[in-house]
């Protein structure tokens, strides 16, 4: 019998198998962040072990709430700053050189195929982009992989998503991601990873390939990936270059983490996009997703363009596209927050961040802040949000708020009219 990818990445970095179906796990990365890592850092102090395994493997940024809103914030942030800088870890990312972790980690190449990632936060998964296994963690989790590099996971079952058919025009990677949760409901893939193949992935950037991922766990899995490929070693190219003889050489060497075409998946899904609509949640759980249509004319009061789901350039650049030239609604707030700094430097550079002001936004630094509604566009009760994040849970972005999760289109769309729009009647 073959295997998968995750298979094969289990396989490799298996350390220990405690009891059956229990594996312990050798990490190539463990990354933090300034809300949960501080209690792993305080609780590994109080016990007398603060240390690491090994500083180069661990990433660390302060990006959830950054500047820090108040002095709670504030000391979450010296905390992790400190403990960066008493164990020597280069790789920590502090105001003025940080983002959103999931879009900063991997655009310094600190992802590759085939590697073990954890970290406490949720949205891991993205990193599955690469061709790795990536997994949000708990505490006691965290505490472990920083001290020993190790985690253990139960043996994972794989979902194979086929994803075939021509994405149309105005259509993206965020609509299919809603699509597929809204097929296999929150918790449809509870325990899987979920593999996302087919001709539609292989053609997609690794923008979008991290939207897709990202958003795994909101249909409960335990991570997403992707195939790693051309794009992958393209994007990874200046990281590896050294490693590889040439292109062609990183992208043979890849095909290693392939899943064996008789490899076993627990489940399967085939979703055709070709007919797909953009894409709108109505509720307060990410499964409940409706075509753009259904929800158009329903009023919004903020629009939210960001996130490690949506706050990539190509999403700026899709924003951009039909906000230039025109001006948003004068009943909205518009809110762009780049997910890095090279994000936003890149969209400086190109003048996006000017066809963004001029139509009325509001640009932010990157940080997660309103996505979690933690600071910097909090909701007020009964305030509605189009957003590009990847949680509409209730009070998610402030108490009594809704927030509506669709593509960065539909977001620039539903600013230019004060209102859920299909956003292709401005392409
Ligand atoms: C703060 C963090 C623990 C949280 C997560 O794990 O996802 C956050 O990033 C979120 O998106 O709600
Ligand atoms: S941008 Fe939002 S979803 Fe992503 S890590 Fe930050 S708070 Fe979590």
């Amino acid at each position: 019998m073959g295997q998968t990818i995750t298979q094969k990445i289990f396989e490799a970095h298996l350390r220990d198998t405690p009891t059956p179906g229990n594996m312990v796990l050798d990490l190539d990365v463990v990354m933090c962040h300034e809300i949960t890592t501080p209690i792993a850092i305080m609780d590994l102090m109080d016990k007398g072990m603060d240390r690491v395994f090994d500083p180069d493997k661990i990433k660390a940024v302060i990006d959830h709430v950054t500047p820090p809103k108040d002095s709670k914030t504030a000391t979450q942030s010296k905390i992790m700053r400190e403990w960066a800088r008493r164990h020597g870890i280069k790789d920590f990312f502090d105001i003025g050189r940080n983002g959103v972790c999931h879009a900063l980690f991997p655009e310094k190449g600190f992802i590759r195929p085939g590697y073990t990632v954890i970290m406490g936060d949720s949205h891991t998964c993205t990193h599955g982009a690469f061709g790795a296994f990536a997994a949000g963690v708990g505490t006691t989790d965290l505490e472990v992989g920083i001290l020993k590099g190790v985690c253990a996971f139960r043996a994972p079952k794989s979902m194979k998503i086929e994803i075939t058919g021509t994405l149309p025009e105005g259509v993206y990677a965020k609509d299919i991601i809603l699509r597929l949760i809204k097929e296999l409901t929150v918790n449809g893939a509870t325990d899987h990873v979920m593999e996302f193949r087919g001709p539609v992935v292989e053609q997609m950037d690794m923008s979008s390939r991290m939207t897709l991922c990202n958003m795994a766990v909101e249909a409960g899995a335990t991570s997403g990936l992707c195939l790693p490929d051309e794009t992958t070693a393209r994007y990874l190219w200046e990281f590896i270059k050294d490693d590889y003889e040439s292109l062609e050489a990183a992208v043979e060497d890849f095909k290693k983490w392939h899943s064996d075409p008789d490899a076993d998946y627990a489940a399967s899904l085939t979703l055709d996009v070709s007919d797909l609509e953009p894409q709108v949640t109505f509720g307060f759980k990410p499964d409940q997703v409706r075509d753009i249509g259904e929800m158009a004319g329903t009023r919004v009061d903020q629009i939210y363009i960001g996130s490690c789901t949506n706050g990539r350039i190509e999403d700026i650049r899709a924003a951009a596209s039909i906000l230039k030239g025109r001006t948003i609604a004068d009943t909205v707030r518009g809110i762009l927050t780049p997910a890095t700094p090279a994000i936003y430097s890149q969209a400086l550079d190109e003048g996006l961040i000017k066809i963004f002001m001029d139509a009325g936004f509001c640009v932010l630094n990157p940080t997660c802040g309103a996505c979690l509604g933690m600071s910097s566009g909090v909701l007020a009760e009964g305030e509605v949000c189009a957003s590009t994040t990847n949680r509409n849970f209730n009070g998610r972005m402030g108490k009594g708020g809704m927030v509506h999760l669709m593509s960065p289109l539909s977001a620039a769309a539903a600013a230019i009219t004060g209102e859920i729009t299909d956003p292709r009647q401005f392409l």
